[in-house]
């Protein structure tokens, strides 16, 4: 560790949430949205390329991409989308299929359709719409589109949340709008950044109880421009709390609705770290030697699970994480994930059906079995930056959302002048 923090500034790349939800909006919106500083990644090629494929073009350049839109709903009768890996895409996409005339076909790979679509499939059905699944509701789905009225349904969202955006965000282009009881619902935070996006888009909607209230509208094409990811940022601010340096993420400040950002703001507090949240940018300094959070509960930020799961070793204490029973059916079985990595490099650690413990100790190198998981190889990059010799199975699984993400973490440690071997990923 050096002795004196260093300073650096993290470019990081846009959020793959507001992404998905704003090409979804501007798809139903009338005229033509442009989004700045969109998020290239494999996640939202895919929601773009199946938002094409439905009829809504989509042109993407570097700086800008710029989606037309059509109220009505999917101008196509026949379209097959592939959602790749993207659960928003795979989540999102059918319900707008609801909304248009026609035979959709959503499909995606191995690891999606074997992820969990049964509430949604449920839900959709109760409106009246005709669905083919797989057997035990999988993908691929044949959605029959057959301009989808709305009405009022109960949405069971304690295995995800994108069951309940994916119907919010459609239901302004429902006749009769929604009304959705959202039971038990996880990942609350990314519900709230739904609604907020759509108020933002024209589209006002209430949340009383449990029972979201969207009535029929119109979204407003606009210029938007699209925040940083805040899970991606967690990796650059846990890499500042585990090596005493000082990073700043610009773009993400105390407006953000991300709930991802509380990691930052809530969690690495309790570990020591100095937390700055200005308008428009967050700065972390890690401190001397980290402390233990002692037990979190992170139902509503699990995205950030394997990055604190990642620094906990370092801690001066066990660390425990709670409720987190649906990162076993997310890009991978996540608990088991981070601590088999944990466990290989050396770390104790012990697991249930919805937590994790993690123990201080010394990290070794090791091969790291990614699962195809973009987080298990981001997070775990965060305890390379203190363990010689950590590789991957598989880097490129990054491309989900964060393509650049071993260049740019490789430029962080360069910035802190930590050893070249630190950081690095290699297959
Ligand atoms: O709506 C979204 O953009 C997301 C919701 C969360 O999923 P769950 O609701 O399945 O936890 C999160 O893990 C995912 O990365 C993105
Ligand atoms: C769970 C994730 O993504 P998605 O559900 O959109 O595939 C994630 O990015 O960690």
């Amino acid at each position: 560790m050096s002795s004196a923090p260093r300073e650096v500034v993290a470019r990081v790349p846009g959020s793959k949430s507001i992404m998905a939800r704003a090409l979804l909006i501007a798809a139903l919106a009338e005229g033509t949205t442009r989004l700045v500083a969109p998020l290239a990644a494999a996640d939202t090629v895919a929601f773009a390329t199946g938002l094409d494929s439905l009829g809504f073009p989509v042109t993407r350049e570097p700086e800008v991409w710029t989606v037309t839109g059509d109220p009505a709903g999917p101008p196509t009768t026949e379209a097959t989308v592939w959602c790749n890996d993207s659960g928003t895409a795979a989540r999102f996409v059918p319900a707008l299929a609801a909304l248009g005339r026609g035979r959709y076909v959503i499909d995606g790979s191995a690891q999606m359709r074997a992820r969990p679509m049964a509430p949604l499939l449920t839900a959709l059905r109760g409106l009246g719409v005709r669905i083919d699944a797989a057997p035990g509701d999988s993908l691929p789905w044949v959605v029959h589109g057959a301009h989808v009225a709305g009405g009022t349904i109960e949405v069971d969202a304690s295995l995800s949340s994108q069951y309940l955006s994916a119907l919010c965000l459609s239901a302004p282009a429902m006749r009769n709008g929604l009304k959705v009881q959202a039971r038990n619902p996880v990942s609350a935070p990314y519900v709230h950044l739904t609604l907020a996006m759509m108020r933002q888009f024209g589209v006002e909607s209430s949340w009383e109880d449990s029972t979201i209230t969207i009535p029929p509208g119109t979204y407003r094409a606009q210029e938007y421009r699209i925040e940083p990811d805040a899970s991606t940022a967690s990796y650059f601010f846990a890499a500042a709390a585990v090596t005493g340096n000082t990073v700043t993420v610009p773009g993400l400040g105390r407006r953000s609705r991300q709930g991802d950002l509380r990691f930052a703001t809530e969690i690495l507090p309790t570990m020591g770290c100095r937390v700055d949240v200005d308008d428009d940018s967050v700065t972390v300094t890690g401190p001397a030697q980290l402390r233990s959070p002692g037990t979190v509960a992170m139902r509503d930020i699990s995205d950030t699970m394997m990055t604190l799961a990642a620094i906990a070793p370092f801690a001066d204490a066990p660390t425990r994480i709670t409720d987190v029973a649906n990162c076993r059916v997310k890009e991978s079985d996540r608990i088991d994930a981070i601590t088999t990595a944990l466990t290989a490099c050396g770390v104790s650690t012990r697991s249930g059906p919805d937590w994790l413990e993690i123990d201080p100790g010394t990290p070794t190198g090791a091969l790291v079995q990614t699962r195809s998981d973009h987080r298990i190889a981001m997070s775990m990059s965060v305890t390379g930056l203190r363990t010689p010799g950590i590789e991957f199975d598989e880097p490129s699984c990054v491309d989900k959302t964060f393509p650049q993400f071993h260049e740019e973490f490789a430029a962080l440690a360069r910035g802190w002048d930590l050893p070249l071997d630190s950081g690095r990923s290699r297959v």
